[in-house]
């Protein structure tokens, strides 16, 4: 598991750890790390020409004595000062001391333009907002120029506890943190200003973090959570999933969330609706009926919502699916037919996993302010509905209707996710792994990883079908 710790937390154990280690033992611990990182990506340290952008805290510093490590081994380096009489004393002597230069923001650019590697050290764990002005031609300069950015600890300019960007920000190849990874790195749209992420352990004791914000599911975690017949299993022990989707209109989403939940580890599918035909041509195994969810026979879990329309029918098939005493997957259509009132009465658990237009048009605003701000809008829902809540994107959160619960976040997905009927094959494959048994937001995070992982193994261009192929050897990749 990776976790994702809140700036409090993080400034909390750092607190507990500093009284116990030499006064700046941890920021030498940080530099290190940073050095390190520096070298990797230079290959070749003697000679690489540094730029440390240096802001007015322990951020700069960090990014200061590392520079200064980086030029006793030959490189040289110029430190661009955006508030020069508050910059980390200490660590600008040793810059000095190895041989460092120094200049004002003016000077910036024109270095900027000639470097190698560039040390984002102008905010860290304490920035407020977006970049200054000053700092915003830099942050420029430094994302055209042929220079590496590596951010120190965090990409400037973005918010460390919510992956929110307030105005401009630095745009990072790399990204190397310390103690613990901050939700910012983790979630979009800041994750995407970090690039390639690399922890340094400072030490920070575990127990003093305390519960993380985050949590992001890891190979092993997947493969540990996955459902596995037994030699006891018979089909109806290993789960049986419920499928109402498509309608007349849309019979491919029915074919497609039952491609899904064929791959998601449960016994047997149900369908249930006006597509059963289109799904007996593209898999004569599932059991096929016409009615509404009410009628079909038992199942373990039902997936209601993608294709259905807005009919009388789609209706009778969400309010059916929410009668059931079994765990409940709404998705796309289904979700408009939803109340809050509705989902809270159940007592068995009630997945909704809504894209960002769709969350918007839940919560009532904007879908942008939902990229904007997805871990808010996640949370509001999942306490809004009491409801396990999975925000599609390209960086997909699952919240728990316990708000102290860390939301997981996914980052097995790729851009080229965002095709037709995708989200179909995902609340399948979800609702199936529901139906084996796995609790809703294991079943949610589990359902997210594997499906942007079939994504990478698949070829490009990709459509929902090739997905839905490709989760076998998604789950092979993981059980390996
Ligand atoms: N506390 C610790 O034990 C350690 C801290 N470390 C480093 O220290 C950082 C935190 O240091 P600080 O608390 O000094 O905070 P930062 O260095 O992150 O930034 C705070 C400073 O930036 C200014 N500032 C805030 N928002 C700004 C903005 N938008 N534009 C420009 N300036 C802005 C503030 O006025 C303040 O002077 C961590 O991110 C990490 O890099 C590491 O050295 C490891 C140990
Ligand atoms: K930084």
């Amino acid at each position: 598991m990776r976790y994702g710790h809140s700036v409090e937390a993080v400034r909390r154990a750092e607190g507990a750890l500093m009284a116990r280690v030499p006064e700046g033992a941890l920021m030498q611990r940080a530099a290190a790390g940073l050095a390190a990182a520096g070298a990797d990506l230079l290959g070749r340290v003697y000679g690489a020409r540094l730029v440390v952008l240096v802001g007015s805290g322990s951020n700069g510093g960090d990014a200061l004595f590392a520079a200064a490590r980086l030029l006793r081994r030959g490189a040289s380096g110029t430190a661009v000062l955006l508030a020069p009489e508050r910059a980390h004393g200490e660590g600008l002597a040793a810059f000095r001391a190895a041989g460092g230069r120094v200049t004002g923001a003016d000077g910036g650019a024109g270095v900027i333009a000639h470097a190698d590697l560039v040390l984002d050290g102008i905010t860290g764990i304490g920035g407020k907002g977006g970049l200054r002005p000053e700092a915003e031609p830099l942050a420029r300069a430094a994302r055209e120029s042929g220079a590496a950015v590596v951010a120190v600890d965090l990409p400037s300019g973005v918010d460390a506890d919510t992956g929110e960007v307030h105005g401009p920000a630095v745009h990072a190849d790399a990204t190397v943190t310390f103690g613990t990874y901050k939700p910012g790195l983790l979630i979009d749209p800041a994750a995407e200003r970090a690039g390639a992420l690399r922890l340094v352990d400072i030490g920070l004791d575990p127990a003093e973090l305390g519960t993380p914000a985050l949590e992001a599911l890891q190979h092993a975690d997947v493969a540990a959570l996955l459902p596995r017949p037994t030699g006891e299993s018979d089909k109806y022990r290993r789960g049986v999933v419920g499928v109402a989707a498509g309608s007349r209109r849309y019979p491919g989403a029915a074919v497609l969330a039952v491609s899904g939940a064929l791959r998601g580890g449960a016994g047997a599918v149900r369908y249930a609706g006006p597509g059963g035909a289109a799904v007996l041509a593209r898999h004569p195994e599932t059991l096929v009926s016409t009615g509404s969810p009410h009628s079909a026979g038992r199942v373990q879990a039902w997936v209601v919502g993608p294709g259905l329309g807005d009919t009388a029918e789609a209706r009778t098939a969400v309010d059916d699916a929410l009668a059931a005493d079994v765990p409940v997957l709404v998705d796309a259509d289904g979700l408009r037919l939803l109340t809050p009132e509705a989902v809270r009465r159940r007592t068995a658990p009630t997945v909704l996993t809504p894209h960002a237009g769709e969350a918007a048009a839940l919560l009532g605003r904007a879908r942008e302010e939902v990229e904007a701000g997805r871990l808010r809008a996640v949370r509001e829902l999942a306490a809004r509905f009491g409801a396990t809540v999975l925000l599609k994107g390209s960086t997909t959160l699952v919240a728990d209707p316990d708000p102290e619960r860390p939301v997981r976040v996914n980052a097995t997905g790729i851009a080229w996710l965002a095709t037709a009927g995708s989200g179909d094959v995902l609340s399948g494959l979800t609702g199936s792994l529901l139906a084996a048994g796995l609790a809703a937001r294991d079943a949610a995070s589990v359902g997210a990883y594997l499906h942007g992982l079939a994504a990478r193994l698949s070829e490009v261009p990709l459509t929902a079908l090739d997905l839905a192929d490709a989760l076998p050897r998604a789950w092979r990749n993981v059980s390996e």
